[in-house]
């Protein structure tokens, strides 16, 4: 089979490449890679001054390796990603103790730190580039076993690591986390911690505890972090969540009681927390994505390829439609 070709079924396809060693070093042949320096993407400026994403074929990184002094047969070290629509491959790869600003030459790029590109990335690209760091990073803090304290080797797609010593598989793993847009029928409740950029209030965010469901997980930290009791819960959706380790953000709607709206903030979690009306959050919403050049807003809300933005979103859209049914603007 020539793995090289645009292939059907993409999951099977990636099934394989990440469970038969020898299948992925094929790929590996005719891949896509995306690099990073010390855990920075590398990003390309089009010809139309966008940003994407720079992705080099084999041929290209085997030769770009070998200018700037490093066996082309580095490229191994890669780990698989996924696939592109064509049915290429896709990997990342780590190039941080190569000299930084030889490769940005070499490569027509420049390395940006994974916060600042997710303000300059077309959105589609932003998850594929933070999947990209959370592997790296995974691999790097993974490579001792917990049992042993023996190493870790990994697979050549890098889906797991194994502790031959004990026998212990490690896979990749993301820290769940609830995520909670809480609502009174006519405001809604954002709280901002003192590490937030200034004037940004986010979503009610908590990790799971060991054991907890997610409804559990929610309740407990809207009650620990507010002091209120929640009801109605809806789930919206799903992110992978690069930042400071991979969480896994599972977003959700709530409402309280308005009668019991008084918030009672836990101040060690959080720096303030209040209630928003309909016109704020539409005001926010509104406003432009973040100029670092500029002084931030008094008040706003994450940017777009945040779950949190998705959730504050859908209840303004919410809000506007039960606006229209009663007859207010
Ligand atoms: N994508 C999005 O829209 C948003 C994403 N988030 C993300 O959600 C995550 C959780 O939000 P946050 O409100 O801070 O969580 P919590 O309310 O649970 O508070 C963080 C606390 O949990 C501890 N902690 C850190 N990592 C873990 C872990 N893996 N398991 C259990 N406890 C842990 C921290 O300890 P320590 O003192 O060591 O830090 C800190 O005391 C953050 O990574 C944040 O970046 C939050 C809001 C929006
Ligand atoms: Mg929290």
């Amino acid at each position: 089979m020539n793995l090289t070709k645009p292939v059907k079924n993409m999951s099977r396809y990636l099934k394989r490449l990440k469970e038969d060693d020898e299948a992925c070093r094929e790929a590996l042949k005719s891949g896509i890679f995306l690099l990073y320096h010390k855990l920075s993407p590398l990003l390309r400026e089009t010809s139309s001054g966008i940003y994407t994403l720079a992705s080099l074929k084999t041929s290209d990184l085997e030769h770009i390796l070998e200018k700037v002094g490093k066996d082309k047969h580095f490229v191994n070290e890669s780990f698989l990603l996924g696939c592109t629509d064509k049915g290429e491959p896709q990997f990342s790869l780590e190039v941080g103790d190569i000299d930084r600003s030889a490769l940005e030459q070499e490569c027509r790029g420049m390395f940006v730190d994974l916060r600042k590109a997710f303000f300059m990335l077309p959105g589609p690209e932003s998850p594929l580039a933070a999947k990209g760091q959370a592997l790296l990073r995974w691999h790097q803090t993974n490579c001792f076993c917990s049992a042993t304290g023996q190493p870790t080797i990994r697979n050549q797609s890098g889906s797991f690591r194994v502790c031959h010593s004990s026998g212990i598989t490690y896979y990749p793993k993301m820290a769940p986390v609830v995520i909670v847009l809480v609502s009174d029928g006519s405001r809604c409740l954002l709280a901002r911690q003192t590490m937030f950029p200034l004037g940004m209030y986010s979503a009610l965010s908590g990790f799971c505890d060991m054991g907890e469901s997610v409804e559990e997980t929610l309740h407990r930290e809207v009650a620990e972090e507010v002091g209120l009791e929640v009801k109605n819960i809806q789930y919206s959706g799903s992110q992978h969540w690069p930042f400071p380790q991979s969480s896994f953000m599972l977003a959700c709607h709530a409402t309280v009681n308005p009668d019991k709206t008084q918030v009672n903030i836990d101040k060690a979690e959080l720096e303030d927390a209040r209630w928003f009306t309909y016109e704020e959050i539409t005001e926010a919403l509104r406003k432009p994505p973040l100029d670092p050049r500029r002084e931030p807003p008094v008040f706003w809300v994450p940017p777009s390829y945040a779950i949190a933005n998705q959730l504050i979103q859908e209840w303004a859209n919410q809000q506007q439609l039960s606006r229209k049914l009663h007859g207010l603007k």
